[in-house]
């Protein structure tokens, strides 16, 4: 069914300036402007169709994204896209392996971020060549197929290529009833979008209001960069929300561990379900202590937005330093990696709750997380997807909420497509937005 030559690769840097009012603030980034690296793959075959693939990013940092996307694109250019998804997985280590960009990853930092915008450009053209959305191409496919995409090399460990292929088996046990009941009911989320830690406590009052009407019921706050004013928001949205809903809490790798444990004994009372990022992403046996002294207080640890790759998942894994795993649909290395972070967490029973977000995020990982369900989970327990709510009105194929959920995409792809309009308007530095702001 597929079909092409790829003929051209462009890529674009393009951000919007979200820090002028404080969307995306954490403890540790408190000036973000979500931008995107934003790939479009051409091929030769008639149909003109394209794929379009993006990683998140934040400002300054998309030029060097942009920079390590063009020193991948040989390995792209004039292959046949029937020569690619044929043998993804051997396709996936060329990217990953490139003799001269693998030492400054390998498979994390930017070249990492740069492999999942040119991945997931592939997925989506694949996705558009076979008129599905992604998440019903990944369902559809055989285990076999599904599995040929994922790189194995460092996870044999805890989970074989046979041991994925029986989870993915048992999965197909009530599959066609799940996939119903995600048409019908969608995805459950939770909002990050009322509490910042840039914005003023009336906005996180006018907000939190708003999405009670709404009709959300999880919620996630920023703290970590003072005590006092995190006791202080904490108190304002529990008591706005009531003790039955959810309350979670994110502090962006604010911490050392000691401090994160303390800190958070004093959070406690406002009964956060997890507590996100307390420490460097890269500690995993810092997440593992920090994770164990919060037991007694009923706390989670939930982490993964900046986990590297699927090594340090398994890690985590192994190590029980999270309670909560959140994949990132443009920090892990696309489909491709995404599918074996999936499985580990299945195997090892660790609800998926994904990172969303950002510029595009949701857009994406709604497609991975459905597919979770319907194939690999079969569960909603303890489970939610991320949702934020900026910059979808710039994507073709925005994301629909629907009661607090997501609602399955119906477009063939990955909604990956940005509006042309919305990149001109918003390419660094010679879009009509950045001319204005750099002049001011
Ligand atoms: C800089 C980003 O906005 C970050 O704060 C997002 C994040 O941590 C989350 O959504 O979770
Ligand atoms: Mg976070």
């Amino acid at each position: 069914m597929v079909r092409g030559r790829i003929s051209r690769l462009s890529v674009r840097d393009v951000r919007f300036p979200t820090s002028l009012e404080g969307h995306g603030s954490d403890a540790m980034h408190t000036d973000p402007d979500y931008s995107a690296a934003y790939v479009i793959l051409e091929t030769d075959a008639e149909d003109g169709l394209k794929g379009y693939g993006l990683t998140f990013t934040l400002g300054k940092g998309t030029e060097v994204v942009v920079c390590a996307v063009n020193a991948l694109a040989h390995h792209v250019l004039n292959k046949d896209l029937r020569d690619i998804i044929g043998d993804f997985r051997g396709f996936y280590r060329q990217l990953t392996s490139d003799g001269q960009l693998r030492w400054i990853g390998p498979e994390k930092g930017v070249v990492h971020l740069a492999t999942a915008a040119v991945l997931n450009a592939v997925w989506d053209l694949w996705a558009k060549q076979e008129g599905k959305p992604l998440w019903k191409l990944l369902v559809d496919m055989d285990p076999r197929t599904l599995l040929s995409c994922i790189d194995f090399r460092y996870i044999t460990d805890v989970l074989t290529e046979e041991e994925a292929y029986e989870i993915l088996q048992k999965g197909q046990v009530g599959k066609k009833e799940r996939e119903g009941q995600m048409l019908m009911q969608g995805y459950p989320a939770y909002t990050t979008s009322c509490a910042w830690l840039g914005y003023s406590d009336d906005k996180l009052r006018q907000l939190c209001t708003e999405a009670l009407k709404d009709g959300w019921t999880r919620f996630k706050v920023k703290v970590g960069a003072d005590l006092q004013d995190d006791i202080r928001r904490c108190r304002l949205i529990r008591n706005m929300i009531g003790p039955e809903k959810t309350l979670m809490m994110d502090a962006n790798q604010r911490w050392d561990v000691p401090e994160a444990v303390q800190w958070m004994a004093k959070l406690a009372e406002f009964k956060p379900l997890w507590i996100e990022e307390p420490t460097s992403p890269d500690d995993i046996l810092g997440h593992a202590t920090i994770a164990k002294a919060l037991v007694p207080l009923g706390i989670g640890v939930a982490t993964g937005e900046q986990c590297h790759n699927r090594v340090i998942f398994k890690q985590l894994l192994q190590a029980k330093a999270l309670q909560f795993l959140q994949i990132d649909s443009c920090r892990l290395g696309s489909v491709n990696e995404n599918l074996s972070v999936l499985l580990m967490a299945k195997k090892f029973e660790i609800p998926v709750c994904p990172h969303a977000g950002g510029v595009g995020l949701c857009e994406l990982v709604q497609h991975l997380i459905i597919f979770d369900f319907i194939s690999v989970s079969a569960s909603l327990k303890n489970r939610m997807c991320e949702y934020v709510d900026h910059l979808h009105e710039h994507f073709r194929y925005p994301v629909v909420i629907k009661k607090a959920s997501y609602m399955p995409p119906q477009d063939a792809g990955y909604s990956t497509e940005m509006k042309e309009e919305s990149v001109k308007k918003h390419q660094y530095p010679d879009g009509e937005v950045w001319k204005k702001l750099l002049a001011a």
